[in-house]
């Protein structure tokens, strides 16, 4: 890119949100369990096949917004909310809202792998099966692509039947990835994938992370800021509830505007 006698080189250039395709809108939402307000008017944008983290000190709501976007906290039952979430532009509370269907599209990893004790093969086809997709040529197919596009396949093609809690624990949180990539959603939410790895499972689901954004959209809350800026595009940083800064990751880590944030990321809390 040319400008004036500037050449500049593009992979320099930090990502702009206001460039991006929107996937997920928040608008003022707020969300209480009981009386105790854990999300104070959150407003931001998600943008489509990128990768934003959520950052910030325990307890400050990075989990319970994650789990808003596909209605993970409909299951508690004090919780209530204000305020909207769009997903490709539809308010995700309407009452004509198929809420599986929604947690199809948005699917989801947890901090713990949580493999079904069935077979590998099993729990690739699990979300398959309750499509009602039942052809075996069809179920074949997708298993394999499932489990190459987490970057599995290699290590266990020669034992799908064997039981899956036979797996490592990275092996796990990556069965549990393509699992949640069998039924083809547009977003993946990761809440804290990494934290039950070691090392070297962690930078393979970090490398599987990279791969995936092509094809989704990525929202992941980490503890570990170096794990944000790695594998990131953008960050949130949050703060008891509030949303205190958001914008491309390298910007939010080089040259914080809050002095919160700052805080944070040099270390002064957490
Ligand atoms: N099911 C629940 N019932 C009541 N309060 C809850 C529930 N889940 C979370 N909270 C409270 O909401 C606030 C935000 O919690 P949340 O788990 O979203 O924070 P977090 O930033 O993800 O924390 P951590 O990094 O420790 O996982 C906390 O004060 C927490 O105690």
């Amino acid at each position: 890119m040319e400008v004036g006698r500037k050449v500049v080189d593009m992979d320099l250039v930090p990502n702009k949100l206001e460039n991006e395709d929107i996937c997920i809108q928040v608008k003022d939402y707020r969300l209480f369990y009981g009386e105790k307000r854990a999300l104070h008017g959150i407003n931001m944008s998600i943008p489509k096949k990128r990768v934003t983290a959520f950052i910030g000190p325990s307890g400050c709501g990075k989990s319970t917004l994650l789990r808003s976007f596909n209605r993970m906290n409909d299951l508690v039952d004090i919780c209530r909310t204000e305020g909207e979430i769009l997903f490709d532009n539809n308010d995700i509370f309407h009452r004509t809202v198929d809420v599986t269907d929604l947690r199809r599209r948005v699917g989801m990893v947890f901090q713990k792998p949580n493999p079904f004790p069935k077979t590998i093969y099993e729990n690739v086809a699990y979300g398959l099966r309750i499509q009602g997709i039942n052809k075996k040529r069809v179920i074949d197919e997708r298993v394999e692509w499932s489990l190459k596009g987490a970057a599995l396949w290699d290590e266990v093609k020669d034992r799908l039947h064997d039981n899956a809690l036979g797996l490592s624990g990275g092996q796990q949180q990556r069965l549990v990835i393509a699992r949640t990539i069998a039924v083809e959603p547009e977003v993946l939410l990761l809440d804290e994938p990494c934290s039950a790895l070691d090392p070297i499972s962690t930078l393979k689901v970090e490398e599987l992370i990279s791969e995936l954004k092509d094809r989704y959209t990525i929202v992941i809350v980490t503890h570990n800021m170096q794990q944000a800026a790695r594998v990131s595009d953008y960050t949130a940083f949050m703060y008891l509830g509030d949303l205190i800064e958001y914008k491309d990751t390298d910007t939010l880590f080089t040259n914080p505007e809050q002095k919160k944030t700052e805080d944070y990321i040099t270390g002064r809390y957490g």
